[in-house]
């Protein structure tokens, strides 16, 4: 049996950690999908390029109010995939070649990967292929997968997720989005405004429940404008009608018809496929790898990462985090100075219209929590470049201690919001208060992160 240095499952954020500070381990990265994993196939990138592309779509139709007419005479959905494929595809070839071609201590097994206990040589990894290995440290960053309700799983009808949906051979007329989250959220962006009449099923009253109740209202209210969105039903059966149309029937006893059926109620790491109770590590209530903050699992010298165990299902999460096991893997398991999980400040944005950026706490949270909050909520169309743009729906909502003007959150929905709320994540990680960071430095007029300036000085702290 082959003995290596380290093993790494899955070539997500895994991959980026065998770098050449490497180059003297034997090392074997193994992947039963696309080599690069979920953001660079079906993830992040596909996504925010159809994001672009509707965003395109979404400002000519929005125009006329600025005076400039203009229609949208067509979209070609065929040559928008291949240009979106067309770069992405290459990509992960070139990074599967050079693996295989170019790193003389890299393995790559393209197959399902599981542990088979341990030797004293290290851990037994097998996999679908016939390959089998035994590896003296292991990293998991084996990913997640979609969640699928059993209603639509056991209807036999097809349906689509983040997987093909960008895929589709043909435009879908209409498409039914099941959930209301990050992914229903920007593809309901996508195809609306490409021209598909979007019907949005969602469990909760709201789009974007797990945001700051604000921004999840006021984002369902725009979102009820562009698409149809029903509120608090679940599906109850998926069937298909003669035309080859999906007809989805809901709980409160209305169905909807479309012609693609596109499922995002969520993402289940794939810990539970990795026979991992051979190595005794366990998963957690929600189904991750357990590990502590150094990203270690109960199995000594077998790492996790990612977001087969991170709370976040996040890239730049996933990359952090990466870069702490590659640190940790040099300074040893038992090192007295491993690095920790930088989970403190964690920011996110859904690129859906109006865009969504969010980092900390949540008003509700804050409250919870018992901290004396001072909040304010600016309009973006109250400083100049919002009032130049005619906008109505942005704000900028900062949440902040009262008595030391510590920001615990700031949720922004409207133009350039994952780019208006950096200096945020950068005063909360470098510990900036509200007031300093308003004053001490200029704000460029007139620019849309005056948004952001007018919300610090607007706080009561
Ligand atoms: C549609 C979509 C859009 C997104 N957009 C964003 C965004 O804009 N910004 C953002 O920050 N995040 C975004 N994310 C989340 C982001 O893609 C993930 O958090 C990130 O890719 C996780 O990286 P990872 O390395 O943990 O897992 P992955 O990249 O999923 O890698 C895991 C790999 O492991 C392989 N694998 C799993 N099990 C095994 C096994 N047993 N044997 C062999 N191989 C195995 C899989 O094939 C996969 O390639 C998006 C996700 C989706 C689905
Ligand atoms: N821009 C980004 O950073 C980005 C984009 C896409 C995805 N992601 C990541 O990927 C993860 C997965 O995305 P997602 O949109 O699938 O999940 P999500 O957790 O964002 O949303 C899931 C939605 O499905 C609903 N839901 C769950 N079970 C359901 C059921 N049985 N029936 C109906 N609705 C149900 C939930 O209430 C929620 O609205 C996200 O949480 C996020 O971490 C990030």
């Amino acid at each position: 049996m082959t003995v290596v240095d380290l093993a790494v499952i899955g070539s997500g954020s895994g991959n980026s950690i065998v770098d050449p500070s490497f180059d003297d381990w034997s090392v074997v990265i193994a992947d039963e999908g696309t080599f690069g994993g979920t953001c660079l196939n079906v993830g992040c990138i596909p996504s925010k390029m159809f994001v672009y592309a509707g965003e395109v779509a979404a400002t000519i139709a929005e125009s006329s109010r600025y005076g400039v007419d203009s229609r949208l005479e067509g979209v070609r959905w065929r040559d928008i995939v291949t240009r979106v494929f067309g770069r992405i595809d290459p990509i992960s070839q070139g990074g599967l070649e050079y693996r295989e071609d170019r790193c003389d201590n890299v393995t790559v097994v393209r197959s399902h990967v599981r542990f088979d206990g341990r030797t004293d040589d290290g851990y037994r990894l097998v996999a679908d292929d016939g390959t089998e290995v035994v590896a003296r440290r292991v990293v998991i960053a084996a990913g997640s997968r979609p969640v699928i309700p059993p209603a639509i799983a056991e209807s036999g009808v097809r349906y689509h997720t983040n997987d093909d949906i960008m895929r589709l051979a043909q435009f879908p007329g209409r498409l039914v989005v099941v959930g209301g989250g990050y992914i229903a959220a920007e593809m309901a962006h996508v195809f609306g405004s490409l021209g598909s009449h979007v019907t949005m099923v969602v469990r909760g009253d709201h789009l974007l429940r797990a945001h700051d109740s604000d921004v999840a209202e006021r984002f369902t209210e725009i979102a009820r404008g562009r698409h149809d969105v029903r509120t608090g039903v679940e599906v109850s059966r998926v069937r298909l009608a003669d035309e080859g149309e999906v007809i989805v029937e809901l709980s409160d006893g209305s169905s909807v018809t479309g012609d693609a059926i596109l499922v995002a109620t969520g993402r289940q790491p794939n810990g539970d496929r990795l026979a991992l109770d051979t190595i005794g590590v366990g998963l957690d209530d929600a189904g991750r790898v357990e590990c502590d903050s150094h990203g270690r699992t109960a199995a000594e010298n077998v790492w996790t990462l990612g977001d087969v165990s991170s709370p976040y299902q996040l890239k730049h999460v996933a990359n952090a985090e990466a870069r702490v096991v590659q640190t940790n893997l040099h300074r040893g398991w038992d090192a007295d100075d491993l690095g920790t999980f930088p989970h403190d400040v964690v920011p996110s944005a859904v690129f859906t219209h109006p865009q969504i950026a969010a980092v900390g706490l949540t008003e509700a949270q804050a409250r919870e929590q018992g901290i004396d909050i001072t909040v304010k909520v600016q309009a973006y169309g109250d400083v100049a470049y919002g009032w130049a743009m005619e906008d109505t729906t942005g704000l900028c909502k900062v949440i902040a201690e009262r008595g030391t003007g510590r920001i615990v959150g700031c949720h922004i929905l409207g133009p350039q919001a994952p780019t208006v709320i950096q200096p945020v994540i950068q005063a909360m990680s470098f510990g900036l208060d509200a007031h300093t960071m308003a004053r001490g430095q200029y704000w460029i007029h007139p620019a849309m992160p005056e948004v952001l300036e007018n919300a610090l000085l607007g706080l009561d702290i």
